[in-house]
């Protein structure tokens, strides 16, 4: 019989960390050895734990990847908050400790994957791009990783399709109307009780309009993308970002 990978969980008592503990649970190939919370040492997993799931909080997911390294675990990491220059220290980090992987992704759900990858496909043929986020009013952060990063891939498609910013012809505003640019594409985050997790790409141009929408009604959407990472994760040493690397789309 092959070996089961021991997984260990931080932010275990979250509402994601407790419903990844679940699944780990019920996968016969996984078994879950750790459940950390806020006040438990990371570096004890050395020697424990083959893979860790972060789903903390920006403000220590960077840490807790470096000290995972450190530790000799690999890393699968759905915490929101990266930009270019946490990645790129990870990377570096990475590369120092031979054989270790760390895979972070903004979503792990399968429509959220594809919602973005067709948004980026999708974006040079269209004079208009707005992203409109929504989500339950107990998240920390706005606009939301994966709206940051479908604006990025936006952003690039249309650069690379030589397109100028979208038409805008606003003067006046009140602070915040038109949301926040990344990218010089404009992102909308709604909060409201009842919603998980959804996002709406709008495309216009004239005469017509391509809406794509991913709707997460439940946090076990997530689940099937992060069970994947974490069975693959140790087979791509360096850091992977995004989960669309293991589904063959990117
Ligand atoms: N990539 C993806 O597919 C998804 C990503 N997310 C992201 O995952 C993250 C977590 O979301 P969610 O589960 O809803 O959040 P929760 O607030 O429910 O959970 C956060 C967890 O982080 C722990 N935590 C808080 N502060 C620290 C700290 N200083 N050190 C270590 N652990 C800490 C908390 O521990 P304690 O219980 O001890 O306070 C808690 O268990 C967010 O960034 C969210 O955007 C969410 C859904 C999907
Ligand atoms: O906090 C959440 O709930 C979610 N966070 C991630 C994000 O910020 O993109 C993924 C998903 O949207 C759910």
């Amino acid at each position: 019989m092959t070996e089961r990978v021991r997984v260990a969980v931080l932010g275990a008592g979250g509402r994601m960390g407790a419903t990844v503990c679940r699944a780990v649970e019920e996968a016969p190939d996984l078994e879950l050895v750790a459940r950390l919370g806020q006040d438990d040492d990371v570096a004890a997993l050395a020697g424990r734990a083959d893979v860790a799931v972060d789903f903390t909080v920006p403000s220590v997911t960077e840490a807790n990847v470096h000290a995972l390294l450190d530790a000799g675990v690999h890393a699968v990491v759905g915490t929101t908050g990266w930009d270019a220059d946490a990645l790129e220290r990870v990377a570096d980090h990475a590369a120092r400790v031979e054989g270790l992987g760390v895979l972070v992704a903004p979503n792990f759900a399968l429509s959220a994957v594809l919602a973005m990858e067709l948004a980026a496909r999708a974006a040079r043929w269209f004079e208009s791009v707005e992203v409109v986020e929504l989500h339950h009013p107990d998240k920390v952060d706005a606009p939301s990783g994966t709206a940051v990063a479908t604006a990025r891939h936006i952003a690039a498609a249309r650069r690379e399709a030589g397109l100028g910013p979208a038409p805008d012809a606003t003067q006046t505003q009140l602070d915040g109307a038109r949301g926040a640019v990344v990218d010089g594409v404009h992102v909308h985050a709604v909060r409201l009780r009842g919603l998980v997790a959804h996002e709406e790409i709008l495309l216009g141009n004239p005469g017509e309009q391509l809406t794509i929408r991913t709707d997460s009604f439940d946090r076990v959407s997530f689940m099937p993308g992060v069970l994947l990472a974490v069975r693959n994760v140790a087979r791509r040493p360096g850091l992977t970002v995004g989960l669309e690397h293991l589904l063959d789309l990117a």
